[in-house]
């Protein structure tokens, strides 16, 4: 599924950046606007003019304090390799109005992104509102082909990150969380991208295997209802025999032997109904196929009257030949009473039979869960230790988009403003420099914004932070770290040294270990604090100028 690479410096420490994940990335995948005005830019001779672009969102997703930025490798892959077909150039012209002249379609033929620098937070970052992700810095006209890709592929990326942050911080640190989601996903590339985004959120493992080959995510799984209903009777097993673990000897009779346990199990715990026996059948043929690693779904039937049992005769049939079961997964009921009384049934057969381990097997739930019921659970109290999490995660059921926008901040050197009734949407102008301080006690305490000149922040030096519209909030910072937030990515085909791409695992680590490092009641899910975002008392100072001189003055009659 990789593009192939063609772009003009797509070289990253001598390797090659390819082209992004899915190949309907191409420059093509913009809206119409940006080539109408790219023409008009063209037209007027003003499309090599020097831009800068910021990225960034107005509010954090899902009533949160925090948001997790990802997507930028897939968009630095798409820069490395920005060039247009001929096909794609004859496209453009069919699309735009026959009296576009043949000369910006040669211009089109000759542009790639070596004129391009793209300045990015790392991914894998806990951002906030307004701070730029990305400044995007080039010749306006290209600079705004790669608006709406940019935008697209940073978007659902950190939602769904965030998405899959949030649900860890719920769940806690010690279950393991599985991403179920390909078949809700919006379409295919909304399952591969949810998969890749929620490992680095803090997922353990997803179902798609497809995902699992192209970024090397764990893959784990269960097996489905329809493989417990698809079986009738034990009749139906024909090989039923298992070597013991050891490789020592063989049991012929694998079926008779989960029977008999089945019957010690019915005696000793006085249950005198029947279990299903064609789960029993299903139970014993996945066990016959998978002895290293059975686990089982048990609620197809009656979990505590069928399911539970059956599994606990196959359990320890496999136990006796030198095996150990994996666990269960329930997908219906109340979760947390069923995985308590699970839990009860299992530690008790580990005393009756004595086999040591078995009241520690795996619990795993699943079915409609989200953060609300995740955190449902916690308060009843549950037994369960894995997690399996589709529709809700990976469609973002909370919040359908992040609200990401992409804003001129300077022209030709020319700071710029975009003025809004909303003080919410009014762009913060210049090219800026971006820092995270942190305080005495190790946390981030503030993100502020400077002007591109002003001198840096020091460790130890007081600095006056400001809220960037709200004249009243302002506050004095000594800062015991400074980190520069904006690291450049790409720099086109100049030789300005840039970061690397980092692992998939890297990026993972990154957002696990800031997220540790934020102030817990920035993360708290009922009324979190919100984190402060300032801007420099120079800046502040140009920003009130620039808008006054840019607002009309109005006119009472
Ligand atoms: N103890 C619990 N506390 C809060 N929510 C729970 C608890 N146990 C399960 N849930 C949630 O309640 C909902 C139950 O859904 P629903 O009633 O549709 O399923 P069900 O009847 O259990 O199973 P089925 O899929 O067979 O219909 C799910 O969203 C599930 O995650
Ligand atoms: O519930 P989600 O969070 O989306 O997790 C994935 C679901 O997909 C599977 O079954 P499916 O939903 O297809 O069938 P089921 O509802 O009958 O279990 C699985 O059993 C989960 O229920
Ligand atoms: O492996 C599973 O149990 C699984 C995979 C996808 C969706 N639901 C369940
Ligand atoms: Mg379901």
């Amino acid at each position: 599924m990789e593009a192939k690479a063609n772009g003009p410096n797509n070289q990253d420490s001598g390797r090659v950046i390819h082209g992004p994940t899915n190949p309907m990335v191409t420059p093509l995948l913009t809206d119409l606007y940006q080539f109408t005005m790219a023409y008009a830019y063209w037209k007027a001779g003003k499309h090599q003019e020097r831009a800068v672009f910021d990225l960034y969102f107005r509010k954090n997703p899902f009533g949160g304090e925090y948001t997790v930025f990802a997507g930028l490798e897939e968009c630095i892959r798409f820069i490395a390799n920005f060039k247009f077909t001929e096909e794609e150039i004859k496209f453009i012209q069919q699309s735009l109005p026959i009296s576009c002249e043949d000369g910006f379609f040669d211009y089109l033929r000759g542009i790639d992104c070596s004129n391009v620098e793209v300045y990015a937070i790392p991914e894998g970052s806990v951002v906030f509102p307004k701070i730029p992700l990305l400044r995007i810095e080039g010749p306006i006209a290209v600079v705004q082909l790669l608006e709406t890709p940019f935008v697209n592929l940073i978007n659902y990326a950190s939602l769904v990150t965030t998405n899959a942050a949030r649900h860890r911080f719920v769940a806690g640190k010690s279950k393991l969380l599985l991403e179920f989601g390909l078949r809700r996903a919006q379409g295919p590339d909304g399952g591969v991208s949810a998969s890749k985004y929620c490992y680095v959120g803090g997922f353990d493992a997803t179902s798609n295997v497809a995902a699992g080959r192209l970024f090397g995510i764990p893959l784990r799984g269960t097996h489905s209802h329809a493989f417990v209903s698809s079986y009738m009777s034990l009749d139906e097993i024909i090989d039923k025999s298992l070597r013991r673990n050891d490789g020592s000897s063989t049991c012929e009779d694998f079926v008779s032997l989960v029977q008999s346990w089945l019957s010690k199990i019915q005696s000793l715990r006085g249950i005198f109904g029947e279990t299903n026996q064609s789960e029993l059948a299903a139970f014993t043929s996945y066990a016959l196929a998978f002895p290293d690693s059975f686990l089982a779904l048990v609620d197809t039937y009656d979990v505590m009257r069928s399911g539970i049992p059956n599994f606990c005769a196959v359990a320890l049939a496999l136990s006796e030949l030198g095996y150990k079961a994996i666990g269960i997964r329930l997908d219906s009921g109340d979760l947390a009473y069923l995985s308590c009384e699970v839990r009860k049934f299992f530690c008790s057969i580990e005393k009756e039979f004595g086999v040591p381990g078995f009241g520690k097997m795996s619990i795993t739930a699943s079915n409609d869960l989200n953060e609300e019921t995740l955190d449902a659970l916690n308060k009843q109290g549950h037994e369960v230790d894995a997690f399996g999490i589709g529709t809700y995660l990976v469609t973002c059921f909370a919040q359908a988009a992040l609200g990401v926008v992409f804003k001129l901040v300077e022209i030709n050197n020319q700071p710029r403003i975009k003025l809004s009734e909303d003080v919410s949407k009014v762009s913060i102008p210049c090219k800026k420099r971006c820092y995270r301080l942190y305080g005495k006690e190790g946390y981030p305490l503030v993100d502020i914004m400077t002007g591109e000149n002003e001198p840096s922040p020091k460790v130890g030096e007081r600095i006056l932070c400001r809220h960037p519209f709200q004249e009243s909030k302002r506050a004095y910072v000594v800062p015991q770290q400074v980190e520069e937030l904006l690291r450049c990515y790409w720099n086109g085909s100049s030789d300005k040294k840039r970061e690397t791409l980092p692992p998939l695992k890297d990026i993972r680590d990154r957002c696990i270990k800031q997220l540790e490092q934020m102030r817990p009641d920035h993360m708290r899910r009922l009324n979190p604090t919100p984190y402060k975002v300032s801007v420099s008392a120079k800046l502040y100072d140009f920003i009130h100028f620039l808008w006054l001189n840019e607002a009309p003055v109005g006119e009472l009659q």
